[in-house]
């Protein structure tokens, strides 16, 4: 809870239980310092004094973090109900070509870590296959990665695939997916309202005090605290943030300080070491959340690929609709496996553009 920059008090008619349509709950709405929107909310019950005791803990809490402790401000009732653990999206990028177990199992140890932390609490997965115009040797066409992923979810009720960037001609950087996810959660719960409560009548914008009272009832659905984007992915990912012209820094600096990563450990990748070796790693490791795997495998699509062109059983590696889908359509044979050989990685080609 330490890091809070801003805290904002409403009261809330809609939860009004009196027949006279007065608030009787104080809606408490914590800023963390990472990011602009909400991270988490309070509901009190108004009784007597509530009100000014917010508004002296929130001065309080904002002068003195360290001072932090609710439970001597408020009645144990009123704190059951809140939930203050962060709502979390985990977006996995990548070519998924084709998925595998160890994807879907990257969510599973993603959110069990998470939740273990007692900080956060995991919404939803995404998976967002890459677009073809990434160009890298033998993937296969966006409609099929897409159509496998699916196939691989049918029975996960908290992961997604979402087409977005998959059915974009052009390829996509990453820290711009990740933007994407972000705002499309935000502006469907109170992004936009949040844009507009920040700017007066003359358009510009209001100064933002840190105690104030003027963001909306507490149970319209559209105000809801959007949870925080974090990229799922293995250490083999998170080393290639080192390869030159690969990642320009500026996103680099992003996806770790406003995003963060969640990030699995994968044989032959040192995680632990690449970020004690960078000095942007290092310098938000707090926002770099390791998890170790402890059942290791080394399941990768190359290799997947590389079994099936050469006739052997992926069965068990693969979902079994993920197979029957790359039997039917015969996907994977030496010739796919040429694809886009001999052209430059998409975003090699593009970093090594002048601006
Ligand atoms: N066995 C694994 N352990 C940890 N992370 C993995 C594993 N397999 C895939 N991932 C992660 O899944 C994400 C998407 O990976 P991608 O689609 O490139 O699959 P891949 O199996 O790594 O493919 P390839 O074999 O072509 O490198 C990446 O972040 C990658 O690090
Ligand atoms: N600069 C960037 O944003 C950047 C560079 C390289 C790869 N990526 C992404 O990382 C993922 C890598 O996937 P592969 O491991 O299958 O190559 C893809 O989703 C790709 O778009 C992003």
């Amino acid at each position: 809870m330490l890091g809070l920059s801003r805290i904002v008090l409403t009261l809330c008619p809609k939860l009004c239980k009196c027949r006279h349509g007065n608030p009787s709950y104080v809606c408490m709405w914590l800023y963390s310092n990472e990011t602009r929107a909400p991270s988490s909310r309070l509901v009190i019950p108004l009784q007597g004094d509530t009100r000014t005791r917010c508004s002296l803990w929130a001065q309080d809490c904002l002068s003195n973090p360290a001072t932090f402790n609710l439970k001597s401000w408020f009645s144990s009732e009123a704190m059951e109900k809140s939930d203050e653990r962060i709502e979390v999206v985990l977006v996995a990028t990548g070519s998924f070509n084709p998925i595998t177990v160890m994807h879907l199992r990257l969510f599973e140890l993603g959110r069990d870590y998470l939740h273990g932390t007692g900080k956060y609490k995991v919404v939803k997965g995404i998976i967002s296959p890459v677009s073809d115009g990434y160009k890298k040797k033998g993937l296969v066409e966006g409609s099929h990665r897409l159509e496998m992923a699916q196939l691989a979810t049918k029975n996960s009720d908290w992961i997604e695939v979402e087409p977005w960037e998959c059915s974009k001609k052009d390829w996509t950087e990453t820290e711009t997916v990740l933007r994407y996810y972000q705002q499309k959660l935000t502006c469907t719960d109170n992004g936009e309202i949040e844009e507009k409560k920040s700017v007066n009548r003359k358009g510009q914008k209001r100064k933002r005090n840190n105690v104030c009272q003027d963001v909306p009832d507490y149970n319209c659905p559209e105000i809801k605290v959007p949870p925080k984007v974090k990229l799922l992915c293995g250490a083999d990912f998170l080393e290639s943030l080192g390869v030159p012209n690969l990642w320009k820094p500026e996103h680099v600096r992003e996806i770790v300080s406003s995003f963060g990563l969640v990030c699995i450990t994968r044989m032959g990748s040192d995680a632990r070491k690449f970020i004690y070796e960078s000095d942007i790693l290092w310098k938000y490791r707090d926002n770099i959340h390791l998890v170790e795997e402890w059942i290791t495998n080394d399941i990768s699509s190359t290799k997947v690929r590389r079994a099936l062109r050469r006739g052997m059983s992926v069965r068990y590696l693969v979902p079994d609709p993920v197979l029957d889908y790359i039997k039917k359509h015969d996907l994977y044979s030496e010739e796919s496996e040429e694809k886009n050989t001999g052209l430059t990685l998409e975003p090699f080609l593009r970093n090594s553009k002048k601006p």
